[in-house]
């Protein structure tokens, strides 16, 4: 089995490292592409057996071929190498607003979506897939323990697609603010440092991880265990309950609104086709 790679940026060296990392992927069994030729070097540099190339001969070669640029360069690199996919490849886009019908109506082969999530390079945390129609049994078996080795595969409808992504892939950046938030607030008000803070946190943070991990408590438990009746966590869980009420709201129809605008561009970019591969 061959992996190709189209963009080489964040995402795309994450996926890389983990799955070469995790031993599910030998470096010589992976290709790349990227516009820009040094984020290439830079990963060729660290593992020399992988092959840098460009987006058509990585496209050749794969059998399951990663895209990792953003949405809006998704029509550039399916119009170069469109001609090259042939029914036996796998494509994967790895875009919340790249849909697997869109992908499907331009390419004939086989689709399906992976949006990933930076905990992936822990070899943790989740992946979420949509599988398209064309994937036989086999495919997907093969997709999901692909992803075993580096994540939870969780399949999700394609209407799930965004705030399953706000919770997965966007909740490390949300969760590691409001962890901030927190250390700045203890280092303005409490004699601690910052690096001390920073500590504590981290360590409070993978424990809690650890026992969400083993199941044992549900949320809501896990807060009444916490609260001492007449203690201080009740304090401060009122104080949260007040100044946070809508807080989620409002950033969910934030990301909702902006994916319903990338959506629409995406459409847009496919419906000017000239040029579909079937
Ligand atoms: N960063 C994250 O945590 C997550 C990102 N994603 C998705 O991953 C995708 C990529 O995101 P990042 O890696 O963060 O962006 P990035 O900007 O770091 O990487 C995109 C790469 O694509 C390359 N590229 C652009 N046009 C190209 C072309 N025509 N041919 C070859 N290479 C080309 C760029 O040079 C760049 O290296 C996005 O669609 C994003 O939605 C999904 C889940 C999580
Ligand atoms: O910020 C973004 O658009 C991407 C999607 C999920 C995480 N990062």
């Amino acid at each position: 089995m061959h992996i190709g790679f189209i963009g080489t940026g964040s995402m795309g060296t994450i996926l890389i490292e983990a799955f070469i990392e995790s031993g599910a992927v030998l470096p010589a069994q992976i290709s790349v592409a990227n516009r820009t030729p040094e984020k290439l070097h830079a990963l060729t540099a660290k593992h020399p057996d992988i092959k840098a190339s460009t987006n058509i001969n990585v496209a050749q070669k794969a059998d399951i071929l990663f895209l990792c640029t953003k949405p809006l360069e998704y029509r550039t690199v399916l119009d170069e190498i469109g001609e090259h996919l042939t029914p036996d490849k796998l494509v994967l886009s790895i875009t919340s607003s790249v849909g697997v019908q869109q992908l499907e109506a331009y390419i004939p082969c086989k689709v399906a979506r992976v949006i990933p999530s930076i905990t992936n390079t822990a070899l943790s945390g989740a992946s979420l897939i949509t599988f398209g129609a064309r994937l036989t049994q086999t495919d997907r078996t093969l997709l999901l323990t692909l992803l075993s080795a580096i994540s939870t595969p969780i399949e999700i409808e394609e209407s799930q697609t965004r705030i399953s992504s706000d919770i997965v892939s966007c909740g490390p950046a949300f969760f590691s603010f409001l962890m901030q938030r927190f250390i700045d607030s203890a280092v303005d008000h409490a004699s601690i440092t910052e690096e001390q803070a920073t500590r504590l946190m981290t360590e409070m943070i993978i424990g809690l991880g650890r026992l969400l991990e083993d199941g044992r408590f549900s949320l809501p438990t896990l807060q009444a265990k916490v609260c001492v009746p007449g203690g201080v966590t009740g304090i401060g869980l009122h104080v949260l309950d007040e100044e946070t009420q809508d807080v989620f709201k409002h950033l969910i129809e934030a990301t909702h609104n902006k994916f319903n605008i990338d959506v629409r561009e995406v459409q847009e970019m496919f419906t000017n086709q000239k040029n579909s591969f079937h």
